[in-house]
This record gives C-alpha cells, sequence and structure tokens, in this order.
C-alpha cells in the first residue's frame, strides 16, 4: 500500500474531511515533546504511535465545520543538532520550530534548523517558539531577531504552565490548512508529481518483490 492509500484510510477511520501533518524541530531539550504534550493533554488524543527516532500524535480538530486530522510529528534523543531524515519533511504542511530562552546556543541554532527545512519544505508556514520563559519571565524583553528577521510569526510560550501554547498550536494548524488548500506553489506541485512517479515505481518494483519473497515473514 502506498502513502496516498494509507492517508486515506486514516481520514475514513477518523471521519475527517481534512488531513494537515506538522513537524516540530529543534535541538534536544528545549521543550518540544513538552510543549505537544501540554497541547494534546485538552485534547482528544486519538493514537500515539511511538517508537525509538519518532513520535506520531493524532489530533482531530473541527474548524469552520470541517473535521481536521492533524499528524503532529515530534522526535526524540537528538543529542545535539543533526539532520533529520528527509521523510521527516515529508509533506509536511507547517513547521513549529522550538529554541530554550534559557540556553543560547539553541537560539543560535535556529538558523540550521531553517536551512534544512527550507530545502525540502521551501514555502510551508513556520512559526518560532521562545520556551521555557516561565523560568525567567524577564526574557520576554529581550529581543530574538531570526523570526523577524525571516518574516516568522514568533511566540513566546512556556510549556510549564501553557502560555501561548494552545495558540501557537492552534494558529499553526490554520497556517497548515490553508497551505494544503491554496498551494499552488510551483516547486509543490513539481513535488507531488515526483513523488506520485516515485511511488509508482516503487509499487512496480515491490510487487516484484513480493512475487519473489512470498512465504516469507514481514520484516518491516
Ligand atoms: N521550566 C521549564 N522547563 C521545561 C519547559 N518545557 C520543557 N521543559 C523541560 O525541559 C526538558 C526537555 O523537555 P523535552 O520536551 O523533553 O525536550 P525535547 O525538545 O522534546 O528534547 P528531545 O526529545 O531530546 O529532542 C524537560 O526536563 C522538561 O521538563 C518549560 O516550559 N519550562
Ligand atoms: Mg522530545
Amino acid at each position: 500500500m502506498d502513502v496516498r492509500g494509507i492517508s486515506d484510510l486514516d481520514l475514513e477511520k477518523y471521519d475527517a474531511d481534512e488531513q494537515v501533518k506538522i513537524i516540530c524541530l529543534g535541538d534536544s531539550a528545549v521543550g518540544k515533546s513538552k510543549l505537544m504534550e501540554r497541547f494534546l493533554m485538552d485534547g482528544y488524543r486519538p493514537q500515539q504511535l511511538s517508537t525509538y527516532a519518532l513520535t506520531l500524535y493524532k489530533y482531530t480538530t473541527t474548524i469552520n465545520g470541517q473535521t481536521v486530522l492533524v499528524d503532529f510529528w515530534d522526535t526524540a534523543g537528538q543529542e545535539r543538532f543533526r539532520s533529520m531524515h528527509p521523510s521527516y519533511y515529508h509533506k509536511a504542511h507547517a513547521c513549529v520550530m522550538v529554541f530554550d530562552v534559557q540556553r543560547k546556543i539553541t537560539y543560535k541554532n535556529l538558523p540550521n534548523w531553517y536551512k534544512e527545512l527550507r530545502e525540502y519544505r521551501p514555502e510551508i508556514p513556520c512559526v518560532v517558539v521562545a520556551n521555557k520563559i516561565d523560568a525567567d519571565i524577564k526574557v520576554t524583553q529581550k529581543s530574538f531577531n531570526f523570526a523577524k528577521k525571516q518574516g516568522l510569526p514568533f511566540y513566546f510560550v512556556s510549556a510549564a504552565d501553557g502560555t501561548n501554547v494552545v495558540k501557537v498550536f492552534k494558529d499553526a494548524i490554520q497556517m497548515a490548512l490553508s497551505y494544503k488548500k491554496n498551494s499552488s506553489d510551483f516547486m509543490d506541485e513539481v513535488m507531488r508529481e515526483l513523488e506520485n512517479f516515485d511511488l509508482e515505481r516503487k509499487e512496480e518494483s515491490s510487487d516484484k518483490e513480493e512475487e519473489t519473497q512470498q512465504g516469507k515473514p514481514d520484516s518491516a
């Protein structure tokens, strides 16, 4: 079964009209997982798949009368800045980029994350989040110019006390949806074509593999 097939099944399973994928980027221990957990605490969390490298949270919400299924992707255990696997970016519709206001290095690394994001997803909406403001509220008077320079929305948040967490994720979902609906962006069209082409080729080759590997246990 291909990726499109799985998405369609998801839409049926959750009785959703739309589906978007939102990814979270940032150094280790900036609070990516805590932010998602805080947001999802109040929400309906139908399913949570966890692996060593990746947590996928499924979340449904209603926007303008439409049921929207949101896939939140979160990585774990990135000890320091390291490139993400391309599949992490694959078909993402929005990105939440996080740094820790208490650790300057995590802010300094934002351009690295942003550069990699733009290599894979040149056009998707991205928001920048300064987390852990509860530890020292004075930091909200400091200026963090990276977001402004790149023209990205910026939020001061705290996963610990909940400040702005719902706002960030609701905004990100809205942006993801409008990106998905309005994106007529040329690169995206090209990527879609290439993906379909690639999937078809993979299907063909996996059909062949199935023929030769029948009876073998599934090792995936
Ligand atoms: N004071 C404070 N601590 C926080 C906040 N958010 C997260 N933390 C703490 O920061 C640490 C790291 O949080 P995680 O959510 O695990 O960080 P992460 O970005 O998911 O880290 P990786 O999974 O390694 O990439 C934990 O000890 C949290 O309790 C916050 O808003 N305020
Ligand atoms: Mg984490």
